[in-house]
């Protein structure tokens, strides 16, 4: 593991006084990114629960971890510094006052299943070094764990046959959705599900305490005590000026104005914020569940989004003279907004599974239009969306394909396993 050191004094950050967020665009040069390794929080999924923790299945953890390291070294061997979250939390939580404080909080939000043994609990995770601590908070703390003698009231005691004081956090390897970088700043975002709530909390620590971040001024655009919901996932930048947003099952109408009104107060360059309306069903939950950027005139898309003559509800927001309205107008085309917005007279839109109903709804359930994007027309996919690959790469895209059959049981791909945090600016 790193030490903060290390971290703090990564060669390309102080010989270049790089600011340390930097994402103009969904496919710059990826140069740094976040990443979680899939650890025991996943071996504390049991069918019960599958649902509420928004898993479909229980993947093998071996192999998961096995497909995961795959994905980073595929990521590394393209000069792409993979930073973890979760040695990054144990580097921000360096000292004891911290601790306590971020327990208290993690505790706070835990609610029901914490149920009054907050205290135990808090001296139960005190107890170990702060790494074996931090794996605990992610991967949960089954009842059990506590010993007889540390239980102190009747219900405690108690046989309720819910096995967790402390719910496992086993979507944590999907980065991309607990915050998102826009330009120098991030948006911390509230999420919309129960069991994912906990998750952005790293990330504010992260921002507020960790050396590498502390320290430099790292606007928040939204932070994670807005009343509505708004996920990564949905975040997509498509240029300097231009961010779209999904307005999906899991990302709001109001979260997502209220973003695009800080960011036209706050940040100059942003001057169009595109609302792209998506069904709300689990298989669409996020905007790159059916659309992502893989160069900058091509886009992946699942046909199924789209009506009959590709007609879709688009919102494009702009700077209003009045602080606190954007002006809001409406478009009825994707590919027709898309090409106003960024100014090209052509772009292409690339079915999932080529656009055949059976292959693109069963490659799109296995996120094959997910795609992570390292630079303007090379992307990482999962291998077994073959179909959509191909599709790819006669479009002329280089395609980096990492193992899938166990990460792909989360309902997320390369571009949710990963959050970029320094992209390289595209120069027009
Ligand atoms: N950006 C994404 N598409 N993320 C996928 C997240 C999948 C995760 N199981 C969830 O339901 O939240």
């Amino acid at each position: 593991m790193s030490s903060i050191t290390e971290i703090v004094s990564t060669p390309e950050i102080q010989k270049n006084r790089m600011h340390p967020i930097n994402v103009t665009s969904e496919i710059g040069t990826l140069k740094t990114v976040l990443l979680k390794r899939p650890g025991k929080e996943v071996e504390n999924l049991v069918p019960e629960y599958l649902q509420r923790l928004l898993f479909d299945d229980i993947p093998y953890l071996p192999v998961i971890q096995r497909e995961h390291d795959y994905f980073a070294e595929t990521l590394k061997n393209r000069g792409i510094e993979v930073l973890y979250l979760e040695k990054l939390v144990v580097e921000t939580l360096s000292n004891q006052e911290l601790r306590k404080q971020f327990i208290d909080d993690i505790l706070r939000e835990s609610q029901a299943n914490v149920n009054g043994a907050a205290k135990v609990l808090k001296e139960y995770l005190l107890s170990f070094p702060t790494s074996a601590m931090v794996e605990k908070i992610m991967s949960g703390v089954l009842k059990r764990e506590i010993e007889k003698s540390k239980k102190t009231h009747l219900y405690e005691f108690m046989e309720d046959h819910y096995p967790f004081y402390l719910d496992p956090m086993p979507n944590l390897y999907f980065t991309r959705d607990p915050a998102a970088s826009i330009g120098n700043g991030i948006s911390i975002n509230k999420m919309r599900e129960p069991a994912r709530q906990r998750e952005s909390l790293f990330m504010e620590y992260i921002i507020n305490y960790h050396p590498r971040f502390a320290g430099h001024d790292v606007p928040v655009w939204l932070d994670r005590s807005f009343s509505f919901s708004i996920e990564g996932g949905d975040e997509l930048i498509l240029s300097k000026e231009v961010v779209a947003i999904g307005v999906s099952e899991r990302t709001s109408a109001k979260a997502i104005e209220r973003l695009a009104l800080n960011l036209f107060k706050r940040q100059d360059s942003t001057k169009k914020v595109v609302a792209v309306e998506i069904p709300k069903c689990r298989a669409f939950m996020h905007l790159d569940t059916v659309f992502t950027m893989v160069d900058h005139d091509k886009f992946t898309i699942h046909p199924a989004i789209q009506g009959p003559q590709g007609n879709m509800n688009v919102y494009i927001l702009e700077k209003s003279p009045e602080a606190e309205i954007a002006t809001i107008s409406h478009r009825s085309n994707l590919q027709e907004a898309l090409k106003e917005v960024l100014g090209l007279s052509e772009l292409v839109l690339i079915p999932c599974g080529g656009g055949d109903e059976i292959a693109s709804s069963r490659e799109q359930w296995n996120d094959g239009s997910n795609t992570l994007a390292i630079a303007p027309g090379v992307v990482v996919t999962y291998d077994r969306n073959y179909i959509s690959n191909d599709l790819l790469r006669q479009h002329g895209m280089e395609v980096i394909e990492i193992t899938s059959s166990e990460l792909s049981r989360g309902r997320g791909g390369p571009r949710c396993m990963s959050m970029p945090i320094v992209r390289e600016d595209i120069i027009n």
